[in-house]
């Protein structure tokens, strides 16, 4: 076993593990997040639609409404400590023709019983005139003022690195492979890079959480089953959607939406198929068309030939049932501490609205932990606040030229679509928590989201990150081992 024996290890630095990070470095605890891949934020925290929904969707009396609702409410204060993009935008459940009207007022009444404010019943005419592009069959639409959209990726990365800076240990590449028992109280866990001993384990593995939890002999009969969407993204130019436009949800998704982010591109998706592969993030011809036929329903005039990159992610459903006996089976999350085994909090389910819930089930982690009669003594010297680093695309030309001045750097732009600088790129590499891959250095400043999709800036980011890591060329990857851009040294190169 390692020498350091650690108070909390977190498997999994997703949004809902970094989320719990951040909370607990608030008390004098040691804590070591663990990853499995080579960045934070990969599994299915990586691709979703960037949405905090306001809460009227899930069954009332469920972990889901609950946590949805109360982190809903958390991100207008985390956005500013931690200094992630969030504009609470509101959002809009669109109803074509009369009969989906008549089902706005059964999802507001279940918002109402859920606790989210600010909801508005629309006419159609309201509808077109708000957004101009929608389908003019529009018959209203349910307007929720609380609704949000973030930088999904900035979140965690954010969340994260405040609890590194206040003193959390982040191991990444590092998986979980089981638990270390002393009766039925886990003392530690076994990984991929040795054994480390602690008195709590969070289960927070997202898609793996299933595997996570019956290692402990917990919930034998609880299983994962990946729900894949797919998702096609608009060139920022050419398109104005402006809104969060969901359509009338079904009873197992939400549904095909369209929507924009806050970079300005409009996307649309997900389709929800159920697969058993956990790591399947393929595009497929038919989830395309699927898409497609959702988002034309809600914008008629949306052009395909604006589209300028596809992908998938992955939501990590359950099928745990409600604990709380008045609702009927309603597939739920898990946040709990379970009595069969001792040093456990665990999660599981966390599908959509998970990046919603999540400050919401980090503050739940925490009033467990206290409930078990963990003392939680305030650190003096913790700090809540993340500062943000400069983004030059979002700066003032007076801004820049300072920047530019004090640094020359900055003046280099290396992916012009997104009008990213060598300065930014250097900056991440040396954060808190470094980008070591393209994916990391992308997810941080958006370089390569653009119209060329990476196809100037790649070259260039794969000698920055060489040179600043102090390593080969051929060692840089796109998404960690196994991912290398280059396979060996071009001739020139050979013979010097
Ligand atoms: O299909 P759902 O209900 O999992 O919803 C997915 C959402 O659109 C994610 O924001």
């Amino acid at each position: 076993m390692a020498d350091k024996n650690y108070d909390v290890i977190i498997i999994g630095a997703g949004v809902v593990g970094s989320m719990v990070a951040r909370f607990l470095s608030r008390y004098k605890l040691d804590v070591l997040l663990i990853e499995k891949d080579s960045d934070i934020g990969m599994g299915a925290s990586s691709a979703n639609t960037a949405i905090i929904h306001a809460g009227y969707d899930p069954k009332p009396g469920t972990l889901k409404a609950e946590m949805n609702v109360v982190g809903n409410q958390m991100f207008d204060q985390l956005a500013g400590e931690l200094n992630f993009t969030f504009e609470r935008r509101g959002d809009y459940v669109v109803a074509i023709g009369p009969e989906e009207f008549a089902k706005l007022e059964s999802l507001r009444q279940q918002g109402l019983e859920n606790g989210v404010p600010g909801m508005v019943i629309l006419n159609g005419a309201d509808v077109r005139r708000r957004e101009p592009n929608i389908n003019p069959e529009v018959s209203g639409a349910l307007w929720a003022t609380t609704g949000g959209i973030c930088d999904p990726f900035g979140v965690v990365i954010a969340a994260a690195e405040n609890a590194v800076v206040n003193g959390v240990t982040l191991m990444t590449d590092t998986a979980f492979q089981d638990f270390i028992m002393d009766g039925k109280h886990i003392v530690g866990i076994k990984t991929n890079r040795g054994d480390f001993s602690s008195r709590w384990v969070v289960n927070s593995a997202g898609l793996y959480s299933d595997v996570v939890m019956h290692k402990a002999g917990l919930r034998p009969e609880f299983k994962i089953t990946p729900r894949k969407g797919e998702y096609y993204v608009f060139d920022k130019a050419e398109i104005t959607i402006n809104n969060v436009l969901f359509p009338v949800p079904s009873a197992t998704s939400k549904g095909i939406l369209v929507t924009t982010t806050v970079h300005g591109n409009t996307i649309i998706g997900p389709n929800a198929l159920e697969i058993d592969d956990k790591e399947d993030r393929s595009i497929t011809r038919e989830g395309l068309d699927e898409i497609w036929q959702g988002a034309i329903n809600l914008v008629p005039s949306l052009s395909l030939r604006y589209s300028i990159a596809e992908f998938a992610g992955l939501r990590p459903g359950g099928n745990a049932p409600c604990e709380n006996p008045d609702v009927k089976y309603n597939k739920d999350f898990i946040i709990e501490i379970p009595k069969q085994v001792e040093g456990l909090v665990n999660l599981g389910g966390i599908e959509s609205p998970g990046l919603s819930s999540s400050p919401a089930i980090a503050v739940r982690v925490v009033e467990l932990l206290k409930g078990a009669g963990e003392k939680l003594e305030e650190k003096s010297e913790w700090n809540p606040i993340r500062r943000a680093r400069p983004r030059f695309r979002d700066m003032l030309p007076t801004e820049q030229k300072l920047l530019i001045e004090n640094d020359p750097s900055y003046g280099r732009i290396i992916c012009r679509c997104e009008n990213v600088t060598e300065g930014e790129i250097v900056a991440e590499i040396h954060a808190p928590i470094p980008a070591r891959t393209y994916d990391a250095i992308k997810r941080r400043t958006w370089l390569g989201t653009g119209r060329c999709q990476g196809g100037f800036d790649t070259p260039r980011v794969v000698e920055i990150l060489a040179r600043e890591l102090g390593v080969s060329p051929l060692e840089i990857s796109k998404k960690g081992k196994g991912s290398e851009f280059l396979v060996r040294p071009t001739k020139d190169e050979e013979a010097e």
